[in-house]
C-alpha cells in the first residue's frame, strides 16, 4: 500500500529518512517528496514547513498527486495533560483548531459553517497503535490535540485551550491535516512526542528536545508501517 508520512519540521521527518537508508526524491509545489520502499510498503514523506496552511498543502499533493492510501504524521507538540510528560507519545483521537474564531455570529470556538469542532481520527489505526504501545512497552497517551498557527508558550492561552477544547496536546499542523484526509476520505494517524509543556519555559524546552522527542515519535511511526 501507498502509504504518506508527514512532519512539519525536516526534524520531524530526518529520523524517518535515517532509518530507510536509500529513497528517491522529487521536488514540487514548494516541498521535497522522499519516495522509499519499507515493509512492503512504498513511502511518500515530507515534512510541510510549520502551520496550517503549509501542512494542509503537503497533505493533499501526498493524496492527490502521489495517491496515498494512508497518512501517519509524527512529530512533536506541547503537552497540557498534567499526565504528559516532555518525551511522552500521545496520539489524537480528535482534533480540533483553537485559532478559528467566528463566535460573533454565536458560533462556539473552533466551528466552520459546514464542518465541525472536532474531526475523529481513524479507529483502526488508533487500536493498531495500542497493539504496538504494548508489544514496545511504551506509554501511549490518547487524546484531544489542538491545532493552531501560535507556538504556545503561555500558561495563560494553554489553560484557554484547555478549558475550551478539553485537549490534551497542542501544536500547529494536526487538525490541518486530518481535515484534508477526512475530505478525500483517507484514513490519518496523528502522532506526537511532547517537546515542551507549551507554558513560559516551551521555547528553551522546545530547543532542547526537539530532536529526542521527534525521534522517539519517528520510531513508533515505523513500527506502525511494519504493522499496517
Ligand atoms: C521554530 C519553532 C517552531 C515550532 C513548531 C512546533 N510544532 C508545531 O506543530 C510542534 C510544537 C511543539 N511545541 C509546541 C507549542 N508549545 N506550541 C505550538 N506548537 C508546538
Amino acid at each position: 500500500m501507498k502509504i504518506a508520512i508527514m512532519g512539519a519540521m525536516r526534524e520531524e521527518i530526518e529520523p524517518i529518512l535515517a532509518a530507510l537508508g536509500n529513497y528517491t526524491i522529487e521536488k514540487y509545489a514548494g516541498n521535497i517528496y522522499y519516495h522509499a520502499e519499507y515493509a512492503g510498503h512504498e513511502l511518500i514523506i515530507a515534512y510541510s514547513k510549520i502551520g496550517k496552511v503549509f501542512s494542509a498543502i503537503t497533505a493533499t499533493i501526498m493524496l492527490e498527486r502521489y495517491g496515498a492510501k494512508a497518512l501517519l504524521f509524527s512529530g512533536v507538540a506541547g503537552g497540557i495533560s498534567k499526565d504528559l510528560k516532555i518525551g511522552d507519545l500521545i496520539m489524537a483521537s480528535a482534533l480540533c483548531q483553537h485559532d478559528v474564531d467566528i463566535t460573533a455570529f454565536g458560533h462556539p470556538e473552533g466551528f466552520i459553517p459546514e464542518s465541525f469542532v472536532m474531526i475523529e481520527s481513524d479507529e483502526d489505526m488508533r487500536s493498531l497503535a495500542s497493539e504496538i504501545a504494548v508489544d514496545m512497552g511504551v506509554d501511549l497517551y490518547e487524546g484531544i490535540i489542538a491545532t493552531g498557527d501560535q507556538f504556545v508558550a503561555s500558561s495563560e492561552r494553554k489553560e484557554w485551550i484547555e478549558k475550551t477544547f478539553n485537549a490534551d496536546a497542542l501544536e500547529m499542523e494536526g487538525t490541518s491535516v486530518a481535515c484534508v484526509c477526512q475530505n478525500f476520505g483517507v484514513p490519518f494517524f496523528i502522532l506526537r512526542a511532547i517537546s515542551d509543556a507549551a507554558d513560559g519555559d516551551a521555547g528553551m524546552d522546545f530547543d532542547t528536545f526537539l530532536k529526542s522527542s521527534a525521534q522517539v515519535s519517528a520510531k513508533f511511526i515505523l513500527e506502525m508501517v511494519k504493522r499496517i
